[in-house]
């Protein structure tokens, strides 16, 4: 049993109890998940971040940045976060500095990131490989696995050409080659949704669900 404990949501949620389960989406909210959901999302996250893991294009920032917006808890994006302490882009970062510098600045910012309080962080990529990352994130955190399969991945990342790893003699290959490699160790974060061509806001909801769900559990309060 995890030591978290659903706890009310904050003012103006209302009763967990008595809360239908009905979507508050709007026109400016498409998708929003019920109140009922986001109060056991919240319940089961405390005072932890929600970290979102996975390869290049599985859409951690997009579907992270989705989330904390319904959470309404603040949201923070590692890959952004280097950008903006080193001011250069990753890939000029990478080419300058090499990807051992970036490595070891990235979890700088993830160690950073993951103080003070509920959140959402999506992290780079590769963030989930280095066991420190790891360890931290599971002691403040709890981490989300955004699965996909190659052809969703390299339908997205094969838009832009701003992924340094990527900039290889064949691409798509070396997706999979990282594929290969780091999916058993993104398969160790305690929740996993898989990421597809659907609509972000389903993604978005499956992770609301993921996180309640979480709650129920802790609970035993599964109604
Ligand atoms: N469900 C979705 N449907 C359509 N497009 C999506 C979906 N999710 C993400 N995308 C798009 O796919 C692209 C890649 O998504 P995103 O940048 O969020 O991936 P990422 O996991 O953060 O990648 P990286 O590790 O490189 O930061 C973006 O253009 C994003 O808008
Ligand atoms: O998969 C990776 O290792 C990376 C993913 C991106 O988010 C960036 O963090 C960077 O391009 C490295
Ligand atoms: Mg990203």
């Amino acid at each position: 049993m995890s030591r978290w404990r659903a706890r009310p949501g904050p003012p103006g949620w209302g009763d967990r109890s008595t809360e239908r389960s009905v979507t508050h989406a709007t026109a400016a909210n498409p998708g929003r998940p019920a109140e009922r959901d986001i109060s056991r999302a919240l319940a089961a996250l405390g005072p932890r971040k929600l970290v979102f893991v996975g390869l290049m294009g599985a859409g951690k920032s997009a579907i992270g940045r989705l989330v904390a917006q319904w959470l309404q808890v603040p949201f923070f994006d590692s890959d952004h976060e280097i950008e903006r302490a080193s001011r250069m882009s990753i890939s000029d970062l990478f080419a300058a500095y090499g990807e051992a510098e970036f490595r070891a600045l990235e979890a700088r910012v993830i160690r950073r990131l993951m103080k003070n309080g509920a959140g959402v962080v999506s992290t780079g990529g590769g963030a989930y490989m280095n066991e420190k990352n790891r360890r931290v994130i599971g002691d403040k955190g709890l981490a989300v696995w955004l699965d996909a399969e190659l052809d969703v991945l390299w339908e997205r990342v094969s838009r832009r050409d701003n992924r340094p790893l990527l900039k290889t003699e064949d691409p798509k290959g070396t997706l999979q080659t990282l594929m290969e490699a780091r999916y058993p160790v993104y398969a160790t974060a305690p929740l996993r949704v898989l990421s597809r061509d659907a609509p972000r806001e389903t993604i978005a909801g499956e992770v609301i669900s993921a996180l309640a769900a979480v709650a129920a559990q802790d609970t035993g309060n599964v109604s």
